[in-house]
């Protein structure tokens, strides 16, 4: 009864927030009385982000007797923990000589947000504490978090937790999951109940309270999860069938006559034979997957046919599971998540007018399963449109990001194409693809590897350059990555700095001409502080021609791709230092003494690093350990010159899952770094000292002092909200939703999407995938010509824990719908003419970043032609193929490739 009561206060008052959805189980354990876990989805307008919005819900503190004095009854005595530890060391949550529970927590001023998605609630050292026996005190430290409201209403041990990971839905399903089980449940006198919640009163004899006993349940029985829709009721839900041909189910009793089973099963429609037999006579069920259908259809089981919905309604289609195990089975339901329109089985399997001769080829010519083929296929497609350089350079990629199996026989099988250009050049030496030709092709491929920190022998068939190892390994022979950093046009560098040292105002000079300084002297380290426009990027760049014009080496880094585009011969500084995408205050870069990184990293007189603000202050002490282990100088960065330099107003350091405070104190101003950093600041601002005509300066006058009010704090917050503000009304665009942002954005589109001046200088910003995908087809709808739509291959990576064994449990289409930060949709939509984005640094040197931006030039099936519009590169054409991504940090509990 309490428990209906409980869910009644939870679920339809909305005691914590409004419940989207809700999932629980009644556990019976071997140890402890039976209990629920309950698992509550807030809506989005409920969600809580701020350490405010989870002390309102969450408290781990013993509540005030004047305040709450019936909570205060019910903490003390149900919702203390332990005593364990030294107190107690017998205590049963006792393991190893350790409280499993982590009792007793540390006080903590205030909530902060745990790297594994659980909070470390406010345990304030505030002098309240509770005796219980032998007099020993528990305080704020032992206290189980709870609500004051829910513990005040049921006098009852009722543990509230915060989490915004997916591991405590596993944790919870694990008790669905695990089927039934034989438990030891407790029967307890109802008076009894309450002498077991206090720690205050004498030991209970549980053995005697216990009784040994089965219990048989249904899991279906014990759990439930209702969608609270708009419509507050469940979705109903379609089965949808999957069958081989002439496979499908049927039904007889064992005294029907054969042919009478035969006529049966000839005349027997099931959900995806009609779905064929729709497709074939009505176009318009053309748009939708068999998956989506019942969303439009619904089925008429005595008819066996599908009629068109009249209502729209939360239909959902249900594709029964199917193992990888069950061969054509199993992919054949990967096609049906896919392909749209199919009137037959042969139908289903046709790809480019070919009917394959399985699924599964059907599959890997759809791009929806991976193998070497693909490869080959890329590398045919783009030799057909390019030759040479760019052709090697994709081949390059295909070793670093794709890892074919057998990459000999892909450059056998395109050797010609590859060396096609070089054949070309020399062609008054040599009449056909021999030994000389080769070599200078595999000499590129080796030096576009050799920026990657990879090399040829690597990959161990791959023929290798022979032409001397001083060039790849020679200790003293200058490396690859040197005699990049030296090969800039000292003539060119020294023309722009006549003309840009000349123009550095005050501020800028002064910064100049220190850095200059130290390099020569006393090796400092700077820290540039400038709000947007005030030149930063100019004095980079004038800083780095001018020790590169010495012939020395000065190298760029920013944090984010999209702002080392924007310095001369920028990388993003974990490509450059190598720093881990895992952090933590020990960690160091993946760069060793003696290295082809590192020789250049001491070769080098100049660091500059934009956008430092961005990072994470682990990134910065992991490059500082770094440095002074290969430069064997123990100095803050080994000694060297480092310019860093940002805005503290503009984006911090993103911490998925964190509260303000966590998101303060990873800044690099928290870091013991920060005291060696001489800070030097930049005021005027060059954008707006720009000729610009009167009305546009005053407009970008008002709205740099608006950006700057906000950074500076000095912009009014909505009164009641901790950190939101009203936008001057002109900025805000009322009418028209996304279609009149996009007119507003890209004007004249059509007449335009092919001239790159019109297409660099534009972008819709929007901090979430869901909202670029929203977008991106809303400008590509405006485009002319077909999309292309090119599906991901995902898979789970079993390797981890060594079992490959293990069946696969999460369906394709699951995995193709997940939405994870970094990672492209699950089915990338393209029209040639779409400005994409690069999300990795694919080759640095050629201008391919994580955060150059190109233009769609050509579409084919396994490789995209796209020209380069920002950075160095602009105007060259590259290929990008498909490549396997495993995001970092996607809080999934499994990994994704
Ligand atoms: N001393 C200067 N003389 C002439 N133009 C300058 C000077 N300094 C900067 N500029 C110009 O002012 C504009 C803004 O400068 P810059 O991009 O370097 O600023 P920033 O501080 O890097 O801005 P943000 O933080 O927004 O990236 C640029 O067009 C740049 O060329």
């Amino acid at each position: 009864m309490k428990l209906r009561e409980l869910l009644k206060d939870l679920c339809e008052k909305h005691c914590l927030g409004k419940v989207a959805a809700f999932v629980y189980v009644i556990e019976f354990q071997k140890r402890g009385l039976p209990h629920a876990h309950i698992l509550l989805i807030l809506s989005q307008d409920s969600k809580l982000h701020s350490a405010e919005d989870y002390d309102a819900i969450v408290s781990a503190e013993i509540p005030d007797p004047n305040v709450h004095p019936l909570a205060y009854e019910t903490v003390i005595s149900s919702m203390m923990h332990g005593p364990c530890g030294v107190l107690n060391p017998s205590a049963p949550c006792m393991k190893d000589g350790f409280c499993q529970k982590h009792y007793p927590k540390s006080f903590q001023s205030s909530t902060q947000n745990n790297y594994d998605g659980y909070p470390l609630y406010r345990r304030r050292d505030n002098g309240s504490f509770v005796e219980v026996r032998r007099g020993v005190r528990l305080d704020n430290r032992w206290v189980v978090p709870h609500n004051v409201e829910l513990v005040e209403k049921y006098d009852a041990h009722i543990n509230v937790k915060i989490c915004n990971s997916v591991l405590a839905i596993k944790y919870l399903y694990k008790y669905v999951y695990k089927g039934h089980d034989r438990a030891t449940v407790a029967l307890s006198q109802p008076d009894s109940a309450s002498e077991l919640r206090s720690p205050v009163k004498e030991p209970i004899d549980e053995i005697k309270m216990y009784l040994d006993a089965r219990y048989i349940s249904s899991s279906e029985a014990i759990w439930r999860i209702f969608h609270y829709r708009m419509h507050g009721r469940s979705p109903s839900v379609q089965r949808l069938a999957i069958h081989l041909p002439e496979k499908q189910l049927i039904t007889f009793r064992d005294n029907d006559k054969l042919q009478q089973v035969l006529d049966h099963a000839d005349s027997h429609v099931t959900t995806l034979v009609a779905w064929f037999q729709e497709n074939a006579k009505n176009p318009a069920a053309h748009n939708y997957r068999y998956v989506d259908f019942p969303l439009y259809y619904t089925w008429n089981s005595t008819d066996h046919k599908w009629n068109i919905r009249k209502t729209a309604t939360s239909a959902i289609g249900r594709l029964y599971m199917v193992q990888p195990s069950e061969g054509e089975r199993y992919y054949l339901r990967m096609l049906l998540t896919h392909v749209r329109g199919a009137s037959s089985f042969d139908d289903l399997k046709t790809v480019e007018g070919h009917v394959c001769g399985s699924f599964k080829e059907a599959c890997i010519r759809l791009g929806l399963l991976q193998d070497d083929t693909e490869w080959d296929v890329c590398l045919r497609e783009a030799c057909c449109m390019r030759m040479g350089q760019q052709l090697r350079l994709l081949f390059a990629t295909i070793l670093i990001f794709c890892q074919p199996a057998a990459p000999e026989i892909l450059w056998n099988n395109h050797k010609v194409a590859l060396c096609e250009d070089i054949l070309y050049q020399n062609r008054d030496l040599y009449s056909d693809v021999n030994d000389a030709v080769e070599q200078e092709a595999l000499r590129q491929l080796e030096s576009y590897l050799q920026l990657n920190a990879k090399s040829l022998k690597d990959f161990p068939d791959m023929p290798l350059f022979l032409g001397g190892s001083a060039f790849l390994d020679g200790p003293d022979a200058l490396n690859q990555l040197i005699r990049e950093e030296m090969s800039y046009d000292v003539t060119l560098l020294q023309s722009a700095l006549n003309q840009n040292v000349p123009l550095l105002n005050k501020d800028q000079r002064a910064i100049y001409d220190a850095v200059l300084s130290s390099i020569n002297d006393t090796c400092n380290c700077f820290f540039v502080d400038g709000p947007g426009g005030t030149g930063k990027t100019f004095l980079y760049n004038t800083l780095l021609a001018t020790v590169r014009s010495r012939g020395e080496i000065a190298l760029a880094v920013a944090s984010s791709g999209i702002s080392a585009l924007l310095i001369d011969g920028g990388r993003t500084a974990y490509s450059r230092f190598r720093i881990p995408l895992k952090l933590d205050e020990l960690s160091t870069c993946n760069i060793s003494r003696g290295s082809r990184e590192a020789r250049l990293i001491n070769a080098a007189k100049l660091f500059i690093w934009d956008e430092a603000p961005m990072l994470h202050k682990f990134a910065f002490e992991a490059v500082d350990r770094t440095l002074r282990d290969i430069t064997c100088v123990d100095k803050p960065f080994g000694g060297k010159v480092f310019v860093f330099g940002g805005d503290f107003r503009q984006v911090l350091p993103v911490i998925p899952r964190s509260l303000r405070a966590d998101v303060v104190s990873s800044c690099l101003t928290r870091s013991f770094l920060w005291k060696h950093l001489k800070v030097m600041k930049l005021s005027i601002n060059m954008r707006l000292s720009q000729d610009l005509d009167p009305q546009e300066t005053i407009k970008q006058k008002k709205f740099a002092k608006f950006l700057l009010d906000i950074g500076d704090g000095n912009y009014s917050i909505v009164p009641g909200t901790e950190d939101s503000i009203n936008l001057p009304l002109d900025l805000v665009m009322t009418k028209g939703g996304l279609p009149a942002l996009i007119d507003f954005v890209y004007p004249h589109l059509i007449e335009n999407y092919e001239n790159v001046d019109y297409m660099v200088g534009k972008a819709i910003l929007t901090p979430k995938n869901v909202d670029v995908e929203k977008i991106s087809e809303l400008v590509l709808d405006r485009l002319p010509g077909d999309f292309t739509i090119y599906p991901s291959a995902d898979s789970v990576d079993l390797s981890e824990d060594g079992n490959t064994s293990q069946p696969q449990v999460y369906s394709p289409e699951f995995l193709r719908s997940l939405k994870i930060p970094d990672i492209p949709p699950g089915e990338l939509k393209l029209k040639v003419g779409a400005p994409i984005i690069l999300l990795r640094n694919l080759a640095p040197s050629q201008g391919l970043c994580n955060g150059t931006r190109m233009i769609c030039r050509a579409l084919q099936n396994k490789v995209i032609e796209a020209e380069i519009i920002s950075g160095s590169h602009v105007g060259s054409r590259v290929f990008i193929p498909r490549m396997t991504l495993s995001p970092s940090d996607s809080n999934l509990p499994f990994i994704l490739n």
